[in-house]
């Protein structure tokens, strides 16, 4: 009895060492403040390179997206901004990536999108918006749509209020796709906020359904990657925002009264960045005709 006590003791010993261990290389790793670090250790699928790199003018998130696995490992850029192009090529080309498609969630009216400026520097990239957008492309999206990187996908979630051709994109929901799931929500849900709804055909009637119907129907874990933040947030989950969003958890009312007094100055570049974006953001340069 003594042995076996001593035995099962000396197992509790081991495995407190073991999870103590593990939880100190954990913490104590260097590179655990990286984003890519905290997907692995949260299990996304190993094939998901990804990154979430920021613009500080317009506070804008552009995502890349790459399959790792696959020979060519080809890649994506969702949001990318025309200021931090270079930043992020640079970041493609160190990486061994293949770009394949620029993405936007929207016609942003807060800056000039980097799709347009991303075609006249890789060659073979395809611009990419959805169809309700109305603006120029190579590819357009309609709800349903898959757009593949490899193994991986992205699937097209109409959701608009913000404008009328936001989309979100969420990665797919097959045992094979990045675990938890990412929606990039674009201007639809920020952390902790959302979209305004007083221009580009926007309406805060049609964003809470987009959202409620489209959005906070995905499963809780759902992680969230907006395209802009102004509070210093850089992820959220489903859950989350079904909980804590001060506007989208109100009743319907509450939330159109909540958006229709919000009073905000209109972005800055807003006449220039519109135009801008509605020709992939190449408006002034000579490039414009091979979109
Ligand atoms: N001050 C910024 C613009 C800020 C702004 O209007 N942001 C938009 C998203 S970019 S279209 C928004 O929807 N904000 C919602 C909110 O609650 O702040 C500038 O001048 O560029
Ligand atoms: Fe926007």
């Amino acid at each position: 009895m003594v042995t076996h006590f001593s035995r099962f003791q000396h197992l509790l010993l081991l495995q407190s060492r073991f999870l103590f261990s593990h939880q100190s290389r954990v913490r104590r790793h260097p590179l655990i403040r990286t984003r890519t670090v905290i997907r692995s250790v949260m299990g996304s699928s190993s094939k998901l390179l990804f990154r979430q790199l920021f613009e500080k003018e317009s506070s804008t998130y552009t995502y890349l997206l790459a399959d790792v696995s696959h020979p060519d490992k080809p890649a994506l850029l969702i949001d990318p901004v025309d200021k931090t192009v270079d930043r992020d090529l640079k970041l493609i080309n160190e990486l061994g990536l293949k770009l394949v498609y620029a993405m936007n969630t929207h016609v942003h009216a807060d800056h000039v999108t980097g799709t347009g400026l991303l075609k006249t520097k890789v060659s073979g990239v395809k611009s990419v918006i959805s169809k309700a957008s109305g603006s120029k492309a190579d590819m357009f999206l309609e709800p349903g749509d898959r757009v593949s990187i490899g193994d991986i996908y992205l699937e097209v979630h109409a959701t608009p209020g913000h404008t009328a051709g936001c989309v979100t994109y969420v990665t797919g929901e097959d045992a094979d796709q990045p675990q938890p799931r990412m929606a990039f929500t674009g201007d639809a849900v920020l952390i902790r906020g959302c979209g305004r709804t007083d221009f580009q055909g926007g309406s805060s009637d049609q964003l809470y359904e987009s959202v409620h119907s489209q959005i906070f129907t995905l499963p809780k874990d759902t992680l969230i990657y907006p395209a802009h933040d102004y509070k210093g947030y850089e992820v959220s989950t489903v859950g989350e925002e079904m909980q804590h969003n001060p506007r989208l958890t109100k009743d319907k009312e509450t939330f159109k009264s909540i958006m229709s007094n919000l009073n905000l100055a209109y972005p800055k570049m807003i006449d220039v960045a519109v135009p801008a974006n509605m020709v992939c953001g190449l408006q002034d340069l000579p490039a414009q005709a091979n979109l």
